[in-house]
C-alpha cells in the first residue's frame, strides 16, 4: 500500500498506475477542502514556524478576495478538477475523511466491501479517545494495549479569520457540487453558519444521479 495526497493532483499518476496494473484498486480519502487547506498549512507551520500567515498565502489579492489557486493547499482541494483523470481507471472508492472520524467502522465497512474482503474490522475494534478527539484502536496489532495515531495526526489547527474561511467556502462550492454529482457520494461539507443536513437520493446509474434531489433538510434547534 502506498499513499500521498499529491498523487491525486499529479497529471501523470493515473497513466503510470494503469501501466503498473490494470487490476489496482484505488482509495481516495477526501475531506472538506477548506479544512484540508488549513490542515496542510498547519503541517507546514509545524516544520517552518516562520511562514507567512494562512490569510496571506490564500489570497492573490486580499482586497478583491482573489484566491491563489497556484498554492498547493488550495489546488489539491479542487477535487472535481482532478477527477476526470482518475475515473477512467475504474476501480476507485471515495472515502469521507469526516466519516472516518464520526463513523470509522461504517466507513471501513465500505472499504472492506470495495476490496472484496470479509467485514472483519468492525466497531468492536475501536473506541473514541476523548483526549485525542479521534477514534483509536482498542488493541494495537501484536499488543494488548490501545493505540492512537501519532502526534502529527490530529494537530490543533490555528484560528483562521472567519471571513477568510467563508471566502474559501464560496470559492470551493461549485467544485464541491460537481464532485458530489460525479462521485455519487453523499459527502456534503457544511458551508453554513447553522449546521444543515442534506439527504440526497441517488440511483445506481450516473445519469439518474445527476437528477439527485434534496429530500430532507433538517435544521437543528438552537442550543
Ligand atoms: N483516528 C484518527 N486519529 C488522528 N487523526 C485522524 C484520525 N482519523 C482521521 N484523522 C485525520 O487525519 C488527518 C491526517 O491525514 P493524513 O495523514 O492522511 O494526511 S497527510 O497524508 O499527512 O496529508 C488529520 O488531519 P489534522 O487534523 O489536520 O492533523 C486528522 O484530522
Amino acid at each position: 500500500m502506498e499513499k500521498t495526497p499529491s498523487y491525486f493532483v499529479t497529471r501523470e499518476a493515473p497513466a503510470r498506475i494503469s501501466a503498473m496494473s490494470r487490476d489496482i484498486k484505488l482509495i481516495v480519502v477526501v475531506r472538506d477542502p477548506v479544512t484540508w487547506a488549513i490542515s496542510d498549512y498547519t503541517q507546514t507551520l509545524s516544520k517552518k514556524p516562520d511562514i507567512p500567515s494562512f490569510e496571506s498565502v490564500t489570497f492573490k489579492n486580499r482586497t478583491t478576495g482573489l484566491i491563489d489557486t497556484s498554492w498547493s493547499a488550495v489546488q489539491i482541494g479542487i477535487y472535481a478538477k482532478h477527477l476526470d483523470n482518475w475515473l477512467q481507471l475504474g476501480q476507485i472508492l471515495f472515502v469521507s475523511g469526516e466519516r472516518l472520524i464520526a463513523d470509522l467502522a461504517g466507513e471501513l465497512g465500505r472499504v472492506q466491501d470495495f476490496l472484496g474482503l470479509k467485514r472483519i474490522i468492525t466497531d468492536k475494534h475501536f473506541y473514541f479517545n476523548q483526549t485525542k478527539g479521534f477514534p483509536c484502536l482498542k488493541k494495537a496489532e501484536g499488543s494488548s494495549k490501545p493505540h492512537c495515531l501519532g502526534k502529527t495526526k490530529g494537530r490543533t489547527h490555528p484560528n483562521i479569520n472567519p471571513q477568510v474561511v467563508q471566502r474559501l467556502r464560496d470559492f470551493y462550492r461549485p467544485f464541491n457540487m460537481k464532485f458530489y454529482q460525479v462521485t455519487r457520494r453523499m459527502i456534503v461539507w457544511d458551508d453554513r453558519k447553522v449546521p444543515i443536513f442534506y439527504v440526497h437520493v441517488c440511483s445506481e446509474t450516473l445519469q439518474d444521479c445527476r437528477r439527485w434531489k434534496l429530500v430532507a433538510l433538517v435544521r437543528p434547534k438552537p442550543q
